[in-house]
């Protein structure tokens, strides 16, 4: 299956993913995601439920990184130049509008979830 957004002579093979569970005092810190062999490939990631605090930072630990909001639905593609990058989740912020079909929104009321997709293999 093509992806529309990810431009095809990149070739991009999703091939494995990482589901993050975040309730809502869970945070991640600042680290980069290395371990794949092609640094070219993006990171390409999606998030439900509660809004999380994005930080991202540059190629070294002494860049003064930006904050973002991530809401539900977003999608995060690190990639080019950020796809080195530390970044952070240091926070998730309860969304008092947050709603979702039937017993979908008390479950998703209470955490994030982030479905992060990787190409590992070069
Ligand atoms: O939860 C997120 O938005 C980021 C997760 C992350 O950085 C990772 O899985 O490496
Ligand atoms: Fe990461």
């Amino acid at each position: 299956m093509g992806h529309p957004w990810i431009p095809p002579q990149l070739g991009y093979k999703a091939e494995a993913a990482i589901v993050n569970y975040y309730s809502l005092d869970s945070s991640i810190g600042g680290h980069t995601d290395h371990s794949e062999k092609n640094h070219d490939a993006p990171l390409i990631s999606v998030s439900f439920g509660q809004t999380a605090i994005f930080l991202l930072g540059g190629i070294e630990k002494n860049v003064v990184p930006t904050p973002m909001f991530i809401h539900s639905g977003d999608i995060v593609i690190m990639s080019g130049p950020t796809r080195l990058c530390y970044h952070a989740v240091p926070k998730i912020i309860p969304n008092a509008e947050f709603a979702v079909d039937g017993r979908w929104s008390t479950i998703m009321s209470k955490m994030r979830l982030n479905l992060n997709v990787r190409q590992v293999n070069l």
